[in-house]
């Protein structure tokens, strides 16, 4: 008990994100067992694993403020903790949450220096740029998943399903309140009860990605073999000013998902859900990027063929295609980074198991 302090602290109360936000920077590993004999072990702040004692097949993680001022999904995932720490949830499998970027939590910010959703898959260590926190935060996430997934006991059962939902809010409103982004697949097939599931959750509009990304879900998604989503449950609130009721189906589907061997959902019908698909990146190349819409104008929204959405010092963007929606405008990102993505509706196409 190298912490006897914040181990009695966390076993009173069971909150881990207080917890977390009084130590951002880092947090000596400490573990301790549940009286289910469940063993809780503290990797780092923000970083918790759960090990049931019986035998698993379900190794999930579930992580939320890779962006900090994205509080509802850091509220969720807070409750989720404190109910298996304090006996009300039971565990039916392992589970890693994850709290990704605490000094932005801290700070209310989206970041702190970079955006930590665009250093994964090993983008942290490009040596050419200076170093940063998230930098060093990508790395260790990075490190954690990995450890997490392959640390299942021996005796444990086989195949495993690895799952990682990245929970997020989106700086907009929505036409569709809650969206995912399902990561590039390279070719292989969607799948039907990682829809069953996202429906479950309240979540029809699905992105279905083409090209690889540097975000934590096609990180999980492409070097573990994982089912994983960035999931864009609303619009950013500062803490206290989320209505936890717009959650309430997201929140039943993610402790089903942990607590029970199904989650109940569905059958997959294409039909209830809005797919769309990348028509276009749009990066920011100039400190001139400027969007040509109003701030409140949703993510989702079209306008006619020829309408001018942003301009870079000479350059123009108008819309090319009927149908062509705009998602995630930010003309504060950094330069060379996605300022906006042009999105165009599509279906699965039966390439889906
Ligand atoms: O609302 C916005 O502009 C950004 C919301 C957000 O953080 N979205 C994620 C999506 C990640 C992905 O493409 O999988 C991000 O931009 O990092
Ligand atoms: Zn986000």
């Amino acid at each position: 008990m190298s912490h006897p302090t914040l181990l009695e602290q966390l076993q009173q109360d069971g909150d881990f994100l207080k917890l977390t936000l009084s130590n951002p920077n880092a947090l000596e590993p400490f573990n301790f067992s549940l009286p289910d004999d469940t063993i809780v072990c503290i990797w780092d702040t923000g970083v918790i694993c759960f090990e049931p004692k019986q035998l698993t097949h379900q190794d999930i993680v579930l992580s939320c403020g890779v962006h900090g001022n994205e509080t509802a999904p850091i509220e969720i995932c807070a409750d989720i903790v404190q109910q298996v720490l304090t006996g009300q949830i039971t565990l039916k499998h392992r589970l890693l949450v994850l709290f990704g970027n605490p000094p932005a939590i801290n700070a209310s910010k989206r970041e702190i220096e970079e955006n930590l959703n665009r250093l994964f898959s090993g983008q942290h260590n490009d040596t050419a740029v200076t170093p940063s926190a998230e930098r060093e935060r990508a790395k260790k996430l990075e490190g954690y998943v990995g450890q997490f997934y392959s640390s299942s006991r021996v005796t444990d059962l086989v195949p495993r399903n690895r799952c990682l939902y990245d929970l997020h809010t989106a700086i907009r409103g929505s036409r569709f309140e809650k969206f995912a982004v399902y990561p590039f697949l390279h070719e292989k097939p969607w799948r039907k009860a990682q829809f069953e599931f996202l429906q479950a959750c309240d979540v029809t509009t699905v992105l279905l990605m083409q090209t690889p990304a540097t975000t934590f879900s096609y990180f999980a998604s492409n070097t573990h073999g994982a089912d994983a989503f960035t999931i864009e449950l609303g619009k950013v609130k500062p803490f206290g000013q989320n209505d936890m009721t717009r959650f309430t189906k997201v929140c039943t589907a993610l402790r089903q998902l942990i607590s029970h061997d199904t989650v109940q959902t569905v059958a997959f019908d294409e039909h209830q859900f809005q797919l769309y698909q990348v028509y276009r990146a749009i990066n920011k190349q100039t400190e001139a990027f400027k969007l040509h819409f109003a701030d409140d104008v949703e993510n989702f929204t079209s306008y006619p063929v020829g309408t001018l959405l942003a301009s870079d010092g000479e350059l123009e963007y108008r819309v090319e295609q009927p149908g062509e929606a705009l998602i995630f405008p930010n003309a504060k990102v950094a330069k060379g980074q996605r300022a906006m993505l042009m999105v165009v509706p599509t279906t699965v196409a039966g390439n889906v198991v």
